[in-house]
């Protein structure tokens, strides 16, 4: 079982999260969710980072919702077993940072 963040611990690991990237790379809260953008050059760039991605979201039995159209991927993260954002979703939204 794993414990979703409460809101102060969620501000604190968002803040430290963007702190290491551009703007346009920052994650938001939506929907209750982590939430980022990701835009590559085309479709075959934006397809097979999210191949690498799968690979490593299945080895940690952490899997993203997300939707693709052409060179974009939108990406919410949750704990469903938390019923919230825990420290899983950090963890998966930093490896999605470095690609
Ligand atoms: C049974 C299995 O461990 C769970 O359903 C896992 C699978 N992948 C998951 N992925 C995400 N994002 N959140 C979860 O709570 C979750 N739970």
């Amino acid at each position: 079982m794993i414990n979703a963040l409460s809101n102060e611990a969620l501000e604190q690991a968002l803040t430290t999260l963007n702190s290491k990237v551009d703007s346009d790379k920052h994650w938001q809260l939506k929907e209750g969710k982590l939430y980022r953008l990701f835009k590559f050059d085309d479709f075959s760039s934006a397809f097979s980072w999210m191949t690498k991605m799968a690979i490593w979201a299945e080895k940690q039995d952490h899997h993203p919702e997300w939707f693709n159209v052409y060179n974009r991927v939108e990406v919410y993260l949750t704990t469903h077993d938390a019923g919230g954002i825990s420290e899983r979703d950090f963890k998966l939204a930093e490896v999605m940072n470095k690609g």
